[in-house]
């Protein structure tokens, strides 16, 4: 069978190899519901992507519709979106959509939801349930997993070579909403216990959750368990088909309280416990909605976990911030929620409401697309066109990013110059300003991005003055620099800058006294 894709970590810098070669998905998530039907994928979807210059789509597949009578599978709408898609010659990134969605067990069939003996819910304090299934139940947690181990099955029988599918998420946005943990009577009487010694030994403390964990209790019990439920279904489907599986996580936010976010869901602060109880997971994936992307960034790789945003904002910035994740993080996969609206012509009527996001009071600018269709077709148009180079300069230091948030530019350091970037005053409407810079060597530069002006400094110290050589616009095509204007005149005399719409420069710069 040909190589599989996998995950491979070099000197910490995590690669995922495709067909053997370094991969970068240039992506979107479609909406929850669009491939339920594979005629509404056919009409409203794919027409709306071709513009986009996507690699990579990333679709939820459905246990309910997949296994409606237990033991009887239906595998019709995953194989119709494997054809679509090799149709559109893209790659696929699906979500098991399983036991959990959004912290409530919503696609679950039927035969489950309805024998909640057997499939025991989580419950709030007080013991009232909810309509989430706990994952202290190891019934609930053995039929998900022999669902995905079918679903892994028949991927590898009919994918196994093509390979459309480079990766699988297990569940989406894990975790308990409404209270800090499950109080169902098994929750409860496990709370009580020492925890489990493999977690003494990583916290090298002992006692129950309370003594060990204080405040944070409740979340890391939800967490573990989580954590050993995804393992269990995550490894069954690997017996199968061992595609590189990750989970993603619906982000800490105000009110910052466990349950106001999904309790134990994947984020940060208990990513140990998660790769502790769940080494099969390659990579923890943050749902970057919220408006601090630079610093979520930093949080989700601090540990040498890989940069993976399987879903990004829907208002502009998502244009920008594509180079920046690449750039400064080496992500491995950008994408925007509900993709097939960007150049969808006619507002989609049928597309959700987001209503449940008012419900939450959550800000809704994150999910307001406010033309970015365009641009985001843009930024991926000109990355899709120099991955070959990106991909040679992730890792080496010679290759960074840099984002506007609330400042007004940067200074970068590099082997012979210092380089001022400033950022265009923002404008509504228009994308915020930020970028990739690429070292190709200590004279010759490389700006891909949006909305800046860059200024060549000496290193401090020094007296030599410094001219530019050649300043080039243009842009790549398979990774070969098709110049456009040689911009030695006004147009960058004075500034050498990239506007509001992606592009890309070539600077070579000399020295002289
Ligand atoms: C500004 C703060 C936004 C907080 C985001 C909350 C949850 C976000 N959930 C996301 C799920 O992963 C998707 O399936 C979909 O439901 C999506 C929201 O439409």
């Amino acid at each position: 069978m040909k190589q599989l894709p996998y995950l491979k970590n070099e000197d910490g810098l995590t690669t995922l190899y495709v067909d053997g070669a370094p991969y970068i998905a240039l992506s979107g998530e479609i909406h929850n519901s669009s491939s339920s039907s594979l005629e509404y994928m056919k009409t409203k979807v794919w027409p709306n992507l071709r513009g986009l210059h996507l690699n990579t789509v990333i679709v939820p597949v459905f246990w309910e519709l997949m296994e409606p009578v237990q033991g009887q599978y239906d595998f019709a709408l995953v194989d119709g979106i494997i054809e679509q898609a090799r149709e559109e010659g893209v790659r696929l990134i699906l979500l098991w959509f399983g036991l959990w969605k959004n912290g409530r067990s919503t696609y679950a069939p039927s035969w489950i939801k309805k024998d909640y003996q057997s499939y025991f819910r989580a419950r709030y304090p007080g013991g009232a349930a909810s309509d989430t299934i706990s994952p202290l139940c190891d019934a609930a947690v053995e039929a998900d997993a022999t669902a995905f181990h079918s679903l892994m099955k028949h991927l590898k029988d009919i994918d196994g070579e093509e390979q459309t599918v480079i990766m699988m998420q297990i569940e989406n946005e894990i975790g308990f909403l409404g209270a800090e943990r499950d109080y169902s009577d098994k929750a409860n009487k496990q709370f009580e216990e020492v925890i489990p010694s493999g977690l003494a030994a990583l916290y090298s403390n002992n006692g129950n959750w309370k003594e060990v964990f204080g405040e944070a209790a409740a979340e890391n019990f939800m967490a573990y368990h989580y954590a050993c439920a995804i393992e269990k279904i995550a490894k069954s489907g690997s017996k199968a088909y061992p595609l590189p599986m990750f989970v993603n996580a619906w982000l800490e936010q105000y009110p910052w309280k466990a349950g106001t976010y999904p309790s134990g869901g994947p984020i940060a602060k208990v990513m140990k416990i998660w790769k502790h109880a769940a080494p099969t997971i390659c990579l923890y994936a943050p749902d970057i909605y919220l408006p601090n992307f630079a610093e979520v960034c930093e949080e989700y790789t601090a540990d040498g976990n890989p940069l993976f945003i399987p879903e990004a904002r829907r208002d502009m910035v998502s244009a920008t911030n594509v180079f920046y994740a690449i750039g400064k993080h080496n992500a491995l996969c950008f994408a925007p929620f509900g993709i097939e609206d960007f150049l969808a012509t006619a507002t989609n009527e049928d597309g959700p409401d987001f209503g449940i996001m008012m419900a939450l009071n959550i800000d809704m600018s994150a999910f307001i697309l406010n033309g970015t269709g365009p641009y985001l077709a843009e930024s991926y148009r000109l990355l899709g066109n120099m991955m070959g180079i990106i991909n040679r300069y992730r890792g080496t230091g010679k290759m960074t990013g840099f984002l506007q948030h609330h400042n007004s530019g940067c200074l970068l350091t590099f082997s012979k110059y210092d380089v001022k970037l400033t950022y265009k005053r923002q404008e509504d409407g228009k994308p915020v300003s930020g970028g990739l810079i690429i070292e190709v060597n200590e004279d010759e530069f490389l700006f891909a991005g949006i909305g800046f002006s860059v200024e060549f400094l000496p290193k401090s110290g020094e007296t030599d003055k410094i001219g530019y050589i050649q300043i080039e616009e243009g842009e790549f095509m398979n990774d070969q620099w098709i110049r456009g204007r040689v911009l030695n005149g006004d147009e960058a005399a004075y500034m050498i800058s990239i506007g509001r719409k992606p592009a890309a420069l070539k600077v070579e710069m000399y020295k002289y006294n």
